[in-house]
């Protein structure tokens, strides 16, 4: 393997030499260790009563520091990284403090805290009994003090940089909150955890200043390895060096293991491009295979909608089971809220929510037959694709075989079912979309909310992953809210599309209509046609709010506010002025010339009208020799506007 060198990045002198001081700083103590053991007596030093004593002591007191920073560090760490609350950035604080503070004076703390005559000392001595100096409950008390904090920080930080939506995924499918702490959570926190826990541990084992202090050096009792050390070199100092040599055989053991874990490799890992070499064959015959019919009504509920949101979101929808709303919207409209809202997990909307004859306004996420499928997939990365798609179903009780069972066959269903044991990181996009739409459908929902599904899909995948929706959708008993910026995904799998603005509803109609009659500019350019709106002049002329006129077919009312909708392909261009029937004919120059599939879409500058885009064919462009810069007629028969009136 060749190393690669930054050009000009020559190792500077200057900092080589105090580097390297560094370095034989830090190793020569060590090395004076390995130095001055003696190598025979190593065995003899360490068996001996008092060391292997103290090594038990050490060992029982570093393991339940370490369980009870596990105990109440954890929930600690939990809540620094996912709740606000006053007084964060003072608990944070505390938290580090035993890390900076002098041990002995954390000692010192302790006696003054939980000593016989500290604060809390004498009520628990006359309480519970319990007298925490000279005891090896004191022992344990100055080894958690100290060491908790490596705890609580390593995993703070990894929780904090865990994206929410898998918990909230995991929710929706019917998890408790309990649940998805031990299934998702901690599952995806676990190599910090370890880390945390090594170096937890490790600091208790090696801790001496806070013990010696609170709990005294009583051999057997508070008497650990560290603080044995101390004894022995005063007396025995060939002792003192093995059993040295032991602590850092055991301290270097840990940072081995741990090799930049510390810093956090949490479970959230980018999903990785290691595909096995089989992957594209298989992607390739997954994409020819037709996928399973729809799910036997029998495993779906039938269940039409009813909300009233407010907050954000102001709008009430209602829908009979089996609909598919197509939610569409500018950035900001409020589509991702509405869902929240549906989900019970925003506090920024509230949805009085009805879902056939439940009211779910009440209940919790994971009870409300909710399931939510984000952006992402968010595919639980500890769990394989048969697992993920079993976990609504154990969440909810179904047993074991059960479960993996019908999620066998809802991944066998959407065509991923020979990848049933794979991890997510070991799919495509196309592939943990299927799966993440499989695990939803598998928690037999009652409502289906579908957040951009095909968005992060290249092109053909789209089209295939699109098919496969739209079979399992006409499939699906309840309602589906399917949010898109895509017209084509909208149109083709929407039996209604719902435009948002500003978190109010400008539109609700089926596909067709929305098209023919988009209500807002925004609305009809996403569906690829020219709206120009403008206020009528007279019965049959538009006044564009853009500059110009324009003629129409439909009778209007003078002073009234339209939006005139006009198809690409009703636009006709020309080189010369045209004669005879169009009513609308206007110069104009070429600024762009784009392809989309077999046709070109030609966009129109002119001084007399807004910019207007014109579809064509190639044959045609070529025959008018169009380019950027030509100058050209553009014509609209007034029959071909439609006038939307607001
Ligand atoms: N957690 C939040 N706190 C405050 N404002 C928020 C929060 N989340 C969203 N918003 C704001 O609420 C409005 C609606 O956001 P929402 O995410 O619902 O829009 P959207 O229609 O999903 O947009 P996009 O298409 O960009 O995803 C936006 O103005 C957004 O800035």
């Amino acid at each position: 393997m060749s190393r690669l060198r930054v050009p000009g990045t020559r190792t500077p002198t200057a900092l080589a030499l105090p580097a390297l001081l560094a370095v034989a700083f830090l190793l020569l103590p060590l090395a004076g260790i390995l130095a001055r053991t003696e190598w025979g007596a190593v065995g003899s030093h360490l068996t001996s009563p008092g060391v292997t004593d103290a090594l038990g002591l050490s060992l029982v007191v570093s393991f339940w520091a370490l369980g009870l920073s596990l105990v109440l560090g954890v929930p600690l760490a939990w809540l620094l990284a996912r709740v606000s609350f006053r007084g964060k950035a003072l608990v944070r604080s505390l938290v580090l403090l035993p890390m900076v503070l002098p041990p002995t004076v954390g000692g010192v703390a302790l006696l003054l805290g939980f000593g016989r005559r500290g604060l809390l000392g004498p009520w628990l001595e006359s309480e519970l009994g319990i007298v925490l100096p000279f005891h090896t409950s004191g022992a344990v008390v100055a080894a958690t003090f100290v060491a908790m904090p490596f705890l609580i920080i390593s995993l703070e930080g990894t929780l904090a940089g865990l994206r929410p939506s898998y918990e909230e995924t995991a929710a929706s499918l019917g998890a408790s909150p309990v649940r998805v702490f031990f299934t998702v959570t901690l599952p995806m926190v676990a190599p910090a955890l370890a880390a945390g826990s090594a170096l937890t541990w490790a600091r208790a084992l090696g801790e001496f200043g806070a013990t010696i202090t609170f709990a005294g050096n009583l051999p057997g009792t508070t008497q650990t390895l560290p603080l044995q050390v101390y004894l022995l070199l005063q007396e025995q100092p060939e002792a003192a060096t093995s059993v040295s040599l032991l602590l850092l055989a055991v301290a270097m053991a840990v940072l081995v293991a741990l090799r930049g874990r510390w810093t956090g490799i949490a479970g959230d890992r980018a999903p990785s491009r290691d595909r096995p070499p089989e992957e594209d064959a298989e992607q390739a015959e997954n994409a020819r295979s037709t996928p399973h019919p729809p799910a036997a009504p029998a495993t779906l509920q039938q269940c039409s909608l009813h909300t009233e949101v407010s907050g954000f979101d102001n709008l009430t929808l209602d829908a009979p089971a089996g609909t598919t709303i197509a939610v569409v919207g500018p950035n900001g409209a409020g589509k991702t809220t509405l869902l929240r809202a549906l989900l019970g997990l925003t506090p920024r909307a509230h949805a009085e929510l009805r879902l056939g004859d439940t009211d779910a306004t009440a209940l919790p996420p994971h009870r409300r037959g909710v399931a939510w499928v984000p952006q992402d997939g968010a595919l639980f990365p500890h769990l394989t694709a048969l697992a993920n798609t079993a976990y609504g179903l154990r969440a909810q009780g179904v047993n074991r075989d059960e479960a993996r069972r019908t999620a066998q066959d809802w991944l066998g269903r959407l065509g991923v079912g020979h990848l049933a044991h794979r991890r997510p990181a070991q799919l495509s996009g196309g592939q943990a979309q299927r799966v993440a739409l499989a695990r939803a459908l598998a928690a037999r929902p009652r409502l289906l909310l579908l957040d951009e599904p095909l968005a992060a899909l290249d092109q053909t995948t789209r089209a295939q992953v699109r098919h496969t929706l739209r079979t399992h959708l006409e499939g699906f008993g309840g309602v589906c809210l399917l949010v898109t910026h895509d017209p084509v995904e909208a149109i083709s799998l929407g039996d209604r599309v719902l435009v948002l603005d500003g978190g109010r509803t400008l539109q609700d109609d089926s596909p067709a209509q929305v098209s023919r009659h988009p209500r807002s500019p925004w609305v009809a350019r996403m569906l690829g046609s020219n709206a120009w709106p403008g206020t009528a002049t007279s019965e049959r002329t538009l006044s564009l709010d853009g500059g110009g006129t324009l003629v129409v077919a439909d009778p209007l009312t003078e002073g009234t506010q339209a939006l005139a909708v006009i198809a690409p392909e009703a636009v006709s261009v020309h080189r010369r002025r045209p004669a005879g029937s169009p009513r609308n004919v206007w110069p104009g120059t070429v600024r762009e010339i784009t392809a989309v599939g077999s046709r070109l879409r030609v966009v129109v500058s002119s001084d007399e009208s807004p910019d207007l885009i014109a579809e064509i064919t190639p044959q045609a462009a070529s025959e008018l020799a169009l380019g950027d810069g030509t100058d050209v007629w553009t014509s609209v028969k007034a029959t071909e506007v439609t006038v939307v009136t607001r």
